[in-house]
């Protein structure tokens, strides 16, 4: 199973997660959320990711604000359609058209706010590929994997604590429910 974790902001929280067997680590690169880092910070994190070895994704709504760290990640990950030359993780909470290109797809309706909603029922044909996001959290996500079997989860507010910041237990025991 991949199991993405995003919104990392510091040296430790990656660390940790690769020790986890995280799969892949997020960066958030939108000004109006709570995980914003700034460019310098970024590349800091991707150079950190790289020495562990686990997979990083730069996270924006747009491409505008991802594209000035995109090359020192190995993803992108945008909530538009729109085609650049970076391996694209493509955000959404509505069926893709047949013309986007993506290396992954996401399904997210929540974009880091931690609301779970049901699933919509397309995304039944993209099992095999698809990532789930969207309020998951060490209480629901084996539920979510029985249910859907998909290719992946990816989360950040189900690992945080009350002030917002990544908790470590709840990143084990997050990463525990997705070994079945
Ligand atoms: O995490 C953010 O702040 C964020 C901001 C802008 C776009 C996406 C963002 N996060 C993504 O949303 C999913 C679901 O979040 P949650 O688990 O419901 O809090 C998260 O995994 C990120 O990929």
């Amino acid at each position: 199973m991949f199991v993405k974790i995003c919104g990392m902001k510091t040296d430790e929280q990656i660390r940790y997660a690769a020790s986890l067997n995280y799969s892949m680590i997020g960066v958030v690169l939108h000004n109006g959320s709570k995980r914003f880092v700034c460019i310098e910070k970024a590349k800091e994190l991707a150079k950190c990711a790289k020495e562990t070895g686990i997979k990083s994704a730069a996270v924006g709504l747009t491409y505008d604000e991802v594209q000035n760290v995109a090359e020192y990640f190995d993803y992108i990950q945008i909530y538009e359609p729109v085609k650049t030359k970076f391996p694209t993780i493509f955000a959404t909470s509505e069926e893709p058209a047949d013309n986007i290109k993506y290396e992954y797809l996401l399904y997210d309706m929540s974009r880091g706010s931690g609301a779970f909603e049901n699933f919509k029922s397309w995304i039944e044909k993209y099992r095999e590929t698809i990532i789930l996001a969207g309020g998951l959290n060490a209480n629901n996500v084996a539920r979510i994997i029985r249910r859907y079997r998909p290719f992946g989860v990816d989360v950040s507010s189900g690992v945080e604590d009350k002030t917002g910041e990544k908790n470590f237990d709840k990143m084990r025991k997050f990463i525990l429910q997705t070994m079945f």
